[in-house]
């Protein structure tokens, strides 16, 4: 089974031409100001003009308010809005009216009892990305390298488009899409060859791992970059 590739927190040209050139439906592009990804918004406007038509670009906040938000949107052109911190429904919902982007909520899992937030925002956000909840004190709330028991969502399917994250890597990302049966995955730290630092083999690695070569379709009209 195929499955569209997020290469997530690129900060190079390099980065971009790599994923771009492999196949990757999504750039994403970190704003977190703690991140080794953190790409700053004039950097990450430049690699977005960078990425040729038909790669959607997202935009991953954490918590962030109206003013960052602001900054952030006026500056890059982005197609899609990530909101990776503890969002709730209605905040989604505010972001979605105040920029008119798509929003994909991130939802961390660990366990079952996790399952019922993406629930709870799959009739809001244009698209969930199923995450793997960060590890107890570790500093970043995402790009751990940590997967979850994918077992968790085998079989699972909500009414809006969802994408697989979480310590994926091109030597497991075959097994994730098998098991869970995702048609959308994101990766971070398991293409670099040192925090923040993007590896072009990795990623032709990946993206070729996970069939995404063959289907550069989107699942749903929303987000799509054309
Ligand atoms: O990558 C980061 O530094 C990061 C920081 C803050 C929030 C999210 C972050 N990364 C996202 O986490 C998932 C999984 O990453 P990984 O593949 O396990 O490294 C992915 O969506 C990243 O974009």
């Amino acid at each position: 089974m195929a499955a569209r590739v997020k290469i997530c927190g690129v900060t190079t040209e390099g980065a971009v031409q790599a994923a771009a050139e492999a196949g990757a439906a999504y750039l994403g592009f970190n704003f977190f100001p703690r991140s080794p990804r953190y790409a700053a918004p004039p950097l990450a406007r430049d690699l977005a003009l960078e990425a040729p038509p038909g790669i959607a670009k997202v935009g991953l906040v954490v918590d962030a308010e109206d003013a960052v938000l602001d900054g952030i949107v006026e500056t890059v052109p982005l197609d899609i809005l990530q909101l990776h911190g503890r969002e709730s429904p209605a905040r989604v919902r505010e972001v979605r009216a105040r920029y008119g982007l798509p929003v994909m909520k991130v939802i961390g899992v660990a366990g079952p009892g996790d399952l019922a937030a993406i629930d709870a925002h799959a009739g809001v956000a244009d698209m969930i990305l199923v995450d793997a909840k960060a590890p107890k004190g570790a500093v970043l709330p995402g790009g751990n390298g940590v997967a979850f028991d994918w077992r968790l969502i085998a079989g699972r399917r909500w009414p809006v488009p969802w994408m697989l994250a979480g310590g994926l890597n091109p030597e497991n990302v075959a097994e994730a899409i098998r098991l869970t049966g995702a048609r959308q995955v994101d990766v971070s730290s398991g293409v670099e060859s040192a925090p923040g630092t993007k590896d072009d083999a990795l990623i032709r690695a990946f993206v070729t791992a996970a069939g995404e070569v063959r289907d550069r379709r989107p699942p749903a009209d929303v987000i799509d970059p054309d």
